[in-house]
């Protein structure tokens, strides 16, 4: 297991397909916790950490290394929640929760039509959803016990993930450190879970 940073406040991660509502849930958890919401599309825009423009994708092509180089700073400390439709691309020690947010098909398809996706890049975000794709790439980058999938359909669904991630983050922020200390984990879920 990679040895993860240690920090006070949490860093996390919240990823999912284009629409799951990412940047609206993090901004409200941002507002309720305090801590910094990352943007990562907006900070590869506005620091050109891309290598130019896709025109059959429709975005822009991403610099990795560019962008890690960049974010290494910011996450350092903790406090942050990092907002992005890819998850295997950070190194997993920054991170204390990976949260994928996933939304039914018709509920996802309406909010992509509405934004004006047509054609290729509607039906590659739809099939990214329904195979589930940022979930199995989250499993794949970060220890099970840190990622968790929500559900992000309604509003009601929205409060309810900012009030879950507001709780979230801070305890696994004591796991996390606890991971690195070499302390018992199972030790930690076993005080954490009702009886
Ligand atoms: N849980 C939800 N309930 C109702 N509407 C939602 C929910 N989540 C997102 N929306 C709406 O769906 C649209 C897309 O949301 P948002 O921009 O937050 O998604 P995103 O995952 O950040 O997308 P992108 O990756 O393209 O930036 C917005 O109009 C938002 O208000």
């Amino acid at each position: 297991m990679a040895q993860r940073d240690r920090r006070l406040k949490p860093n996390i991660l919240v990823t999912g397909t284009p629409g799951t509502g990412k940047t609206s849930t993090c901004s409200l958890l941002a507002d309720a916790t305090g801590l910094t919401h990352l943007n990562v599309g907006d900070l590869v825009k506005l620091k050109s950490l891309h290598d130019g423009w896709d025109d059959e994708l429709e975005c822009f092509i991403l610099n990795e290394d560019l962008l890690i180089d960049e974010m290494e700073d910011m996450v350092k400390g903790g406090g942050t929640i990092v907002d992005y439709h890819s998850c295997d691309i950070f190194p997993e020690r920054w991170f204390d929760a990976i949260v994928v947010l996933q939304t039914d098909n018709g509920v996802l398809y309406e909010r992509l039509t509405n934004r004006g996706y047509t054609g290729a890049k509607l039906q590659n975000n739809m099939e990214c959803e329904i195979f589930q794709v940022l979930l199995e790439e989250a499993r794949e980058s970060y220890p099970q016990e840190l990622v968790r999938a929500l559900p992000s359909n309604t509003i009601e669904d929205m409060s309810n993930n900012v009030e879950i991630l507001s709780d979230w983050g801070y305890t696994l922020v004591v796991i996390s450190n606890s991971i690195r200390n070499r302390f018992n984990l199972q030790y930690f879920w076993s005080l954490l879970r009702p009886a």
